[in-house]
């Protein structure tokens, strides 16, 4: 189901994007709180022996361009100058990512390229940490007794391809026996998810697009299930706009954190599509069904605070303080006893789950027929056509 429209790199961009990204400059202004750490990660980025390859590196780029001299402040570069215009485009799509975070997120995603870098880790280090094929669209990290589980595609907005969903269910299935105390969801760059990746469907051959409905619909229920049964306290910290999946997903979390500049959007009838992620019976219990109908059929669009209003989103934070706020608190909670926690959600969630799980199951089977309508294949190719956007 990988979309034939993935951008794929010239070998001349394999050629420029050298490796170790030694030539870049470092602003001493910007080494603070993190200085040791991002030092570190630089060193360990150059012991590197496996070229982690070119999305990476440009990853590695745009955050470190981020952490040192904040938001992209150069002009443009044109079409054709396509190696800068690259750089470029993943350093913009970084947005207003304060420097700090940026440090940090450099300094995970370095931590996940190197396996020796795992036994900084301050719990045990999770399987979910095993770099997986793949696997650095989503980045696990283990620190402070908190897992954390980082949709890291940000010049797609994060949407979660077929793999990623597959990392995910492998990441949780970790996180759930590892040391930690809590497991939270975020996103790199300026969004937290745009949900699923429209592209998934997209390239497939006429004769298999009921097989390809029929394993989306599995997949997506092995998805979801995994939330229903992660035995730990889940919480969502959101750092931008949330569509789709993601939204629907957060009335399984135990908490949600959002920035101001969050957003919450299920545009499901716009794309011939219906609920998942149990929203079709969680929403009605979080907000009220007249509030959930708004949103999950009119696919109306919430701030952070209308979320938090409506009970979806727990606390609304200022984005210029909401990363060191939010961490500062999940450090200190995940510092609680772990087996206390745990029996707590139980003992909260328990009696739902059988519900959740048949929930699931039908919203999984109505998608599948969903996904082969003529409402819903018009809505995917525009979007691929590029005539529609939220
Ligand atoms: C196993 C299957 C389970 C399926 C479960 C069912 C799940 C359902 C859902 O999640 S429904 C929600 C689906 N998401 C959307 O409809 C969002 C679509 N995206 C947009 O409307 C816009 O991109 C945007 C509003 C999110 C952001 O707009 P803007 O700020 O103008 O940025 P760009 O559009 O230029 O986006 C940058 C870049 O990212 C690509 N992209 C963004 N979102 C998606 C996506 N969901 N799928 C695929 N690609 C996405 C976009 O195409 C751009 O790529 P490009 O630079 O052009 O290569």
């Amino acid at each position: 189901m990988a979309g034939r429209l993935t951008r794929r790199w010239s070998p001349s961009l394999l050629q420029v994007l050298r490796f170790p990204v030694v030539q870049l400059h470092m602003s001493r202004t910007a080494m603070r709180a993190s200085e040791k750490d991002f030092e570190n990660a630089r060193n360990q980025l150059k012991l590197l022996t496996k070229d982690p390859g070119n999305e990476v590196k440009l990853k590695l780029y745009a955050l470190y361009k981020q952490a040192t001299e904040g938001p992209c402040n150069t002009p443009k570069p044109s079409m054709l100058d396509f190696i800068n215009k690259a750089k470029w485009d993943a350093w913009n799509a970084l947005g207003s990512l304060p420097k700090e975070t940026a440090r940090q997120n450099y300094v995970d995603l370095v931590s996940s390229l190197s396996p020796s870098s795992e036994s900084s880790s301050q719990v045990k280090p999770a399987a979910a940490n095993e770099k997986q094929p793949g696997s650095e669209n989503i980045i696990v990290t283990s620190q402070d007794g908190i897992t954390k589980i980082m949709f890291n595609r940000p010049t797609k907005k994060n949407a979660i391809t077929t793999s990623m969903y597959k990392e995910i269910i492998h990441a949780l299935k970790a996180a759930s026996t590892d040391n930690s105390a809590i497991t939270v969801f975020t996103g790199n760059g300026d969004y937290y998810s745009s949900g699923n990746d429209l592209t998934n469907f997209t390239d497939v051959p006429p004769n298999s697009i009921e097989e390809t409905a029929k394993n989306a619909s599995i997949l997506l229920r092995e998805f979801v299930d995994a939330f229903i049964d992660f035995p730990k306290p889940l919480v969502a910290v959101i750092n931008g706009p949330a569509v789709g999946i993601v939204v629907t997903l957060l009335g399984l979390f135990d908490v949600v954190y959002a920035s101001d500049k969050a957003t919450f959007h299920t545009p499901f009838s716009e794309l011939g599509q219906s609920p998942e992620g149990c929203a079709s019976y969680t929403f009605p219990k979080i907000m009220g069904p007249a509030k959930a109908a708004e949103m999950l059929i009119f696919g109306k669009k919430l701030t952070a605070g209308e979320a938090c209003a409506r009970g979806l989103v727990t606390e609304v934070f200022p984005e210029s303080t909401f990363q060191k706020e939010v961490w500062t608190r999940l450090k200190a909670y995940a510092k609680l006893p772990t087996n206390s926690l745990r029996i707590s959600k139980e003992l909260i969630r328990s009696n739902e789950k059988e519900k959740l799980h048949a929930v699931n199951a039908e919203e999984s089977t109505v998608l599948q027929g969903r996904w082969l309508s003529e409402e819903c294949m018009n809505a995917l190719m525009n979007f691929v056509s590029r005539k529609s956007k939220l």
